[in-house]
């Protein structure tokens, strides 16, 4: 613990920290920042040495429970910096080192690969997660300099040891010497093909750029776009609402509070949030408005607006949890008079759809179930008219907001998971009855979990008939939006980041012939 951390608030309701830091992230230390210049110098140097920074030992702690416990940077940091005071500036400049560095890992790495005498992998995980915190500060942060080297000679010397300071002090100043341009440029040279290049330069294992290159390729567009879709992963999303249509309404002011919002680029039911904390707004701490990627808005209000003839009563979202579309789907299935069932394999996720639904009028929801979704299409044949398969998949097309995730996925994963789909999606369709609609939904364009899961499914079916989804998405947007919305000439439909500033989701409607 550092001297000052935990000492809380000061007199003009801005933290301590707050005070201390400068604007280019520099941490002033307790005694400088009161002017007291002998306080600081009178004490002994190993008593010196034990001030960290508590924002870069919070991003380092983060870092380390990313690698040790496979934790998610997005559940660990937040209540690590409410349990340390760190608030302010100070919390803002430990998010952003946090996930900057997880996010520019591969880009580091590259780069401390040159610098470094011995192969990465072998190097103390402790200190090779100090030398990619202390590059993210001088290539990506603009931290000055010599505050960056200090500060994480300082970590490194109190969290590693002082042998491993030294090699950081040394690697950090040789990182220094060039700006980041120049460093992208020699990994762009030194790299044997420009894909492994753009791997590098934009920070993502060489395996995912080339799934994403190809899902490019298998879409209609342009391979060479892979440069513009890597560099759109590393920008973090602006956060987006989805007002539950029927629960609020967009110009309801008491319901949205003080905040600045403005209207989504596609989905009616969108809104961009300016500021980066919607937890004060009321209408989403009622449950009435959520946070969600206007891709998963989009997906969930084709399938809804798909055309159907004859009864439309019961929807079913077949892989509900944590519960997002399921709200909104809900939301519209109450106004067209229909009811939904959520469907989860894990019971905690099912508890997290319970509390999604929870604003929705009574009635609405027949059921939250646990259960796995491979079993309800034997167990209620044709039992829905509207059935949501969101299968469970790599996620390799929200990796803009899951900083860790791309280093976590491996390839040998998607043998299982695009089972997995397989036999969810068969299941969706039996469940669903003659003349009904499935949508096939996944948040990663590769291939593999996409256009091949819904060909091997279908080649094994003559009851199924693929629907025109582009012109049902087309419907579906603003009016203003849906002549400009470039979806491609397939008949299913693959959002991108770099394109359409969504997540890169995926949407196949299927009906069952009537
Ligand atoms: C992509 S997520 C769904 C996200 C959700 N639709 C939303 O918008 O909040 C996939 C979900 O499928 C669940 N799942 C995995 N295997 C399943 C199975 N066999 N049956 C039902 N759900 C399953 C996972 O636990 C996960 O919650």
């Amino acid at each position: 613990m550092s001297g000052y951390e935990g000492a809380g608030g000061s007199r003009d309701g801005r933290s301590i920290d707050d005070e201390r830091r400068n604007p280019s992230g520099r941490q002033r230390s307790a005694s400088r920042s009161r002017g007291d210049e002998r306080s600081r110098t009178s004490q002994a140097p190993s008593e010196r040495r034990k001030r960290t920074d508590p924002a870069r030992t919070a991003a380092f702690d983060v870092l380390r429970e990313v690698d040790e416990s496979d934790a998610y940077a997005n559940l660990v940091l937040p209540p690590l910096l409410r349990e340390r005071h760190i608030r302010g500036r100070d919390a803002g400049f430990a998010t952003e080192l946090t996930y900057g560095t997880l996010r520019l890992r591969g880009r580091y790495d590259a780069i401390l690969a040159t610098l470094v005498d011995r192969p990465l992998p072998g190097l103390d995980p402790a200190l090779l997660d100090v030398l990619r915190l202390g590059a993210h500060q001088v290539l990506g942060m603009r931290v000055p300099v010599h505050a960056a080297v200090s500060e994480t000679v300082g970590l490194a010397r109190n969290r590693v040891g002082a042998g491993p300071a030294q090699m950081v002090n040394a690697v950090l100043r040789r990182v220094s010497e060039r700006p980041l341009d120049e460093w992208l440029s020699v990994l762009t040279k030194d790299a044997p093909d420009a894909l492994t290049g753009l791997a590098a330069t934009e920070s993502h294992p060489l395996w995912i750029a080339r799934a994403l290159r190809e899902a490019l390729a298998g879409n209609g567009r342009d391979a060479d776009e892979i440069g513009d879709l890597l560099a759109a992963d590393n920008v973090s999303p602006r956060v987006t609402l989805v007002a539950r249509p029927g629960l609020v309404d967009a110009s309801d002011e008491v319901a949205w509070g003080d905040v600045d919002l403005v209207a989504g680029r596609w989905a009616p039911t969108a809104l961009r949030l300016e500021a980066s904390d919607p937890s004060g707004i009321p209408a989403v701490r009622e449950g009435l408005a959520g946070v969600q990627d206007e891709g998963s808005q989009l997906v969930t209000l084709a399938l809804a607006g798909a055309s159907l003839e004859g009864r439309d009563e019961r929807w079913l979202d077949l892989c509900a949890g944590p519960g997002g579309k399921s709200a909104l789907l809900g939301a519209l299935a109450a106004r067209r008079g229909a009811t939904l069932v959520a469907n989860e394999v894990a019971p905690h996720r099912a508890r997290l759809v319970e509390k999604a639904v929870a604003a929705l009028p009574d009635g609405v929801v027949e059921e939250v179930r646990t259960g796995d979704g491979r079993e309800v299409g034997a167990d209620e044949p044709g039992a829905y008219d509207r059935v949501l398969v969101d299968a469970p998949c790599t996620g390799l097309g929200a990796l803009r907001r899951r900083p860790e995730s791309r280093w976590r996925r491996t390839p040998s994963d998607l043998g299982t998971l695009t089972g997995l789909q397989r036999e969810l999606l068969a299941s969706a369709l039996d469940a669903v009855r003659p003349g009904g609609v499935v949508a096939y939904v996944t948040c990663s364009p590769h291939l593999a979990e996409t256009q091949l899961v819904v060909s091997d499914v279908l080649k094994k079916r003559s009851d199924v008939e693929r629907l025109d989804t582009p012109d049902v998405l087309r419907s579906v947007v603003r009016a203003e939006a849906a002549d400009e919305m470039p979806l491609g000439d397939r008949d299913d439909v693959q959002l991108w980041p770099h394109v359409h500033g969504t997540d890169a989701m995926h949407l196949t409607l299927l009906r069952r012939k009537a």
